[in-house]
């Protein structure tokens, strides 16, 4: 069934497991991630930047949020798994009240970049609106590094827990998400891979709310093989590893952001296709190899994330 978000993350939260949040753009990517889901019975949170809706909608806000509204929420109500539907790194308040209007289940309102005080004042106006009507919100405390969509903030300001308490208090957000040294993209992290486990142990103890990580995503070897064999150039890239999302989940991270390992393993299937077989061109053809890999990746991060099984 549809789902509120909240529903899926104060079960998370009381069990101790995360859930994926999965972004898509298009059918196929929710038809893949809906796959594994089913297979491993396994709650689902699918999300959209504010960029898909433009996508989707060819610019009109409105349109694009009902097209994922109606698209999510369709396969949903056919479905066994709980199934909700998330706005993004909400920053234009069109599409956050486009989103809130359209029925997705929560929004996400990212006001990161501003100082603390206009961060809570935002986040209190967005909140009174989700809430009257049911929809929960997400908002961001601290800078990711990396690029973040279009916006790229040189290095990343971890987040502040005694401020984290604050936050949460102040706006009454349903989860939040805590930098604590991820960046968006294939590319993070200069050196080794590092995350400030103590920051997010001091957060959860503080605000005891569902919890989100951001720049989740691992890059998988195997993916960026199969993707360099066939002409991709991924050089340098670099995610969060296994056992270190693992670490994040035990200290309390509910909702994992998951984005760049989804498109990469898109693209390694759709290269891999393409090159073996010169004479397609049915798109449900040529589209399958990315769809099955991207599935695989997804199957594999429920189990990791311990959500398998909880649908
Ligand atoms: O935090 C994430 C996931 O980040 P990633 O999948 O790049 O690690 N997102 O919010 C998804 C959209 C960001 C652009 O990729
Ligand atoms: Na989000
Ligand atoms: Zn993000």
């Amino acid at each position: 069934p549809y789902v509120n978000t909240k529903e899926i993350l104060e079960k998370a939260n009381k069990e101790y497991y995360a859930v994926a949040a999965l972004n898509i753009n298009n059918l196929e990517f929710l038809q893949a991630i809906l796959e594994a889901g089913i297979e491993k019975k396994s709650p689902l949170i699918i999300e959209t930047s504010e960029g898909a809706i433009k996508y989707a909608g060819t610019g009109d806000p409105l349109r694009g949020a009902k097209f994922f509204v109606d698209m999510v929420k369709g396969f949903a109500d056919t479905l066994d798994i709980p199934v909700s539907l998330h706005l993004d790194h909400g920053k234009d308040f069109k599409y956050i009240v486009s989103a809130i209007k359209a029925g997705y289940s929560s929004v996400m309102i990212d006001a990161s970049d501003k100082p603390f005080e206009e961060n809570v004042k935002i986040t209190k106006e967005i909140v009174k609106i989700a809430h009257s009507v049911g929809v929960s919100v997400e908002a961001e405390l601290g800078k990711l590094a990396g690029i973040e969509d279009n916006v790229s903030s040189a290095e990343s300001v971890l987040v502040n827990p005694d401020e984290a308490k604050k936050f949460v208090e102040e706006t009454q957000v349903d989860f939040l998400a805590p930098a604590i040294g991820t960046s968006h993209g294939a590319f993070k992290f200069k050196g080794e891979a590092k995350l400030d486990y103590d920051r997010l142990k001091q957060v959860k103890e503080l605000t005891g709310i569902p919890l989100v990580l951001h720049g989740a995503s691992s890059v998988v070897e195997e993916i960026v093989e199969i993707a360099e064999k066939y002409g991709a150039d991924f050089g340098g890239s670099k995610g969060v590893p296994s056992e270190i999302l693992k670490e994040t989940v035990q200290l309390g991270i509910n909702k994992v952001n998951t984005d760049t390992d989804l498109r990469m393993a898109f693209v390694a299937g759709l290269r891999e296709y393409l090159h073996n077989n010169p004479k397609e061109f049915d798109p449900r053809n040529y589209m399958k190899k990315g769809k099955e890999y991207v599935k695989k990746v997804v199957a594999d991060r429920l189990e990791l994330l311990g959500s398998a099984g909880k649908a």
